[in-house]
């Protein structure tokens, strides 16, 4: 199935959350990725039907998503948030959402879900006791007792074990490559890449990129670089590097040297070389911009 949103938007008062996205969500799975506060959930709470958007269209096949009731039973959503009641066992939380969904045979729905993330031996001790890994599951038990077409998960590997994310990155995998439409959110990159081939990006609200996950990683590695060198002789060091063409823009800054690297796998051979020409030493080299967000909002100011 595919979801379409359309020159969707969504504000609370004044704060413009999402900012007129327009992008289809196919079968398989997609990463949803964002520095925190970028409008991920609002937009996940859209395609299920929990908000309505501002502006524009979310549609499920055509469908509008909306207070469409019938079209609630192909969807399933794990929010991020924890609103499970701890006095529930895993089991009679399940069995909730199954007859929310009025299945006909909720029992066994509920037994299937919660045997599909491993959390059979567990059901009948209550949410407060579970490990945060264990409520994970439980909530994904919960959203896909109906067995939807769609599923939905907000920040889902958060807080979990190595080994409970190896998990449930499986379960969303095989249930991708099983044909179902899973988009999840995430703030980091190298979850990403290990369940999603496609990524959505989003930055402040807007829509900043989207494509192949190694195509995006390129235009992030590919990106001009900007170093800060510390060394014996920071000004000698950066006389020697406007003297080589191909280093790009140096300045002195009070934090010390800082080079913009156009192409920073050259740069990375080039420094030593021509620190050792000067006879300078260097003391540390770090990256000044590698965080999520220069990263990001590179990518948005291309694509904007
Ligand atoms: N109910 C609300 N009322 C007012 N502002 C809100 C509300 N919900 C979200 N926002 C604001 O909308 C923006 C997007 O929030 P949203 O939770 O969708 O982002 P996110 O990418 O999911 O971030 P996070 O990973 O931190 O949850 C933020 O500026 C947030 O403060």
């Amino acid at each position: 199935m595919n979801i379409e949103l359309a020159q969707v938007s969504r504000w609370y008062g004044n704060v413009v959350a999402v900012n007129d996205i327009t992008m289809t969500v196919g079968p398989g799975v997609t990463g949803l990725l964002g520095p925190n506060g970028a409008g991920k959930s609002t937009l996940l709470h859209m395609m299920a039907g929990f908000l309505a958007p501002s502006g524009g269209t979310v549609t499920l096949d055509g469908n509008r998503i909306w207070h469409n009731h019938e079209i609630y039973r192909s969807i399933g959503l794990v929010p991020e948030r924890e609103a499970v009641y701890g006095f529930l066992t895993g089991w009679q939380f399940v069995l909730s959402s199954a007859r929310l969904h009025r299945l006909p045979n909720p029992d066994d729905a509920a037994r299937k879900a919660l045997a599909l993330v491993e959390m059979e031996s567990a059901k009948d001790r209550r949410i407060e006791t579970y490990s945060k890994g264990m409520r994970q599951r439980v909530k994904v038990a919960a959203a896909l007792v109906h067995d939807p077409q769609v599923l939905l998960l907000d920040e889902p590997f958060n807080g979990m074990d190595p080994r409970q994310r190896m998990h449930l990155m499986d379960l969303v995998r095989d249930m991708g490559t099983a044909g179902k439409t899973i988009l999840f959110s995430s703030h980091i990159l190298e979850e990403v890449e290990r369940v999603a081939q496609h990524i959505e990006v989003l930055v402040a609200g807007r829509h900043a990129a989207s494509g192949d996950f190694r195509e995006i990683r390129r235009r992030m590695t590919d990106r001009p670089h900007l170093f800060r060198v510390s060394s014996s002789d920071d000004r000698r060091l950066a006389a020697a590097l406007i003297a080589d063409v191909s280093s790009g823009a140096v300045s002195l800054t009070e934090a010390g040297l800082e080079v913009q690297a156009v192409d920073f796998r050259r740069f990375t051979r080039l420094l030593p070389k021509v620190a050792k020409e000067a006879d300078v030493r260097i003391w540390r080299i770090s990256p000044a911009d590698e965080d999520l967000e220069s990263v990001f909002s590179y990518l948005i100011n291309r694509s904007g």
